[in-house]
């Protein structure tokens, strides 16, 4: 990354949550919000964070939301809605169903070299678009692929310039793991202590 890159974080909230039920960021883990723990991992980590959500009830985290401008378009939107909101040369873009993502995680992304390209972790042998960095020189191509109807965030990533981030060993491989339903948030809540 050029020192001088200036890089802002969004956090994505705005899906439909059909296997939760209910707004998964907001569903409680361990009597917390589940969006608070990547909210408070970005800012340990010094970034300025925002969240791209349909619901006002996240402006309770006091800080800007922002509506999706292209609604129905999953992630690809919530990414264009950042881009569209920021001034910064990249965008860390997360997913609000991730809470056992490591502050260090964080910063490996950010040490790394992204030049203009975006940087995404690979962790057992997937890519991981929503923990992953995004220069806003691609607003105009991701328009394209929106425009389209190409919303598939992988292929984004791969068919455009991209470093991929090979998995470290200290990593630890539930870390991308993202909560979905009832039954992997109370299965996480059991396992706390040995994720996190
Ligand atoms: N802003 C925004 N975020 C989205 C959108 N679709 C998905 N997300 C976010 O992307 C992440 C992954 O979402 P998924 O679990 O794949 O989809 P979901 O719609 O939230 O949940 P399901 O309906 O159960 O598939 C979560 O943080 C979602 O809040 C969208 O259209 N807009």
């Amino acid at each position: 990354m050029k020192e001088n890159n200036t890089i802002e974080a969004f956090v994505l909230a705005g899906g439909k949550s059909t296997r939760m039920g209910t707004d998964k960021g907001l569903a409680l883990l361990r009597g917390k919000p589940m969006i608070s723990y990547i909210l408070a991992t970005l800012q340990k980590a010094e970034l300025p964070v925002r969240i791209v959500a349909n619901n006002n009830a996240y402006e309770v985290f006091g800080l800007k939301v922002y509506p999706d401008m292209v609604p129905g378009k999953g992630p690809m939107g919530g990414l264009f809605t950042a881009f569209e909101h920021t001034t910064a040369d990249m965008v860390l873009l997360a997913g609000c169903d991730m809470p056992l993502i490591p502050v260090e995680m964080v910063e490996r992304l950010l040490s790394d070299t992204g030049h203009d390209k975006i940087v995404a972790p690979v962790l057992l042998g997937q890519v991981n678009p929503l923990f992953a960095l995004y220069p806003r020189s691609l607003k105009q191509k991701l328009e394209e692929y929106i425009a389209s109807g190409r919303l598939k965030m992988t292929d984004f990533i791969l068919e455009n310039k991209h470093v991929l981030l090979p998995p470290v060993a200290e990593e630890k491989p539930w870390c991308f793991q993202n909560i979905n339903d009832l039954s992997q948030l109370r299965e996480v809540e059991e396992k706390w202590g040995d994720l996190s």
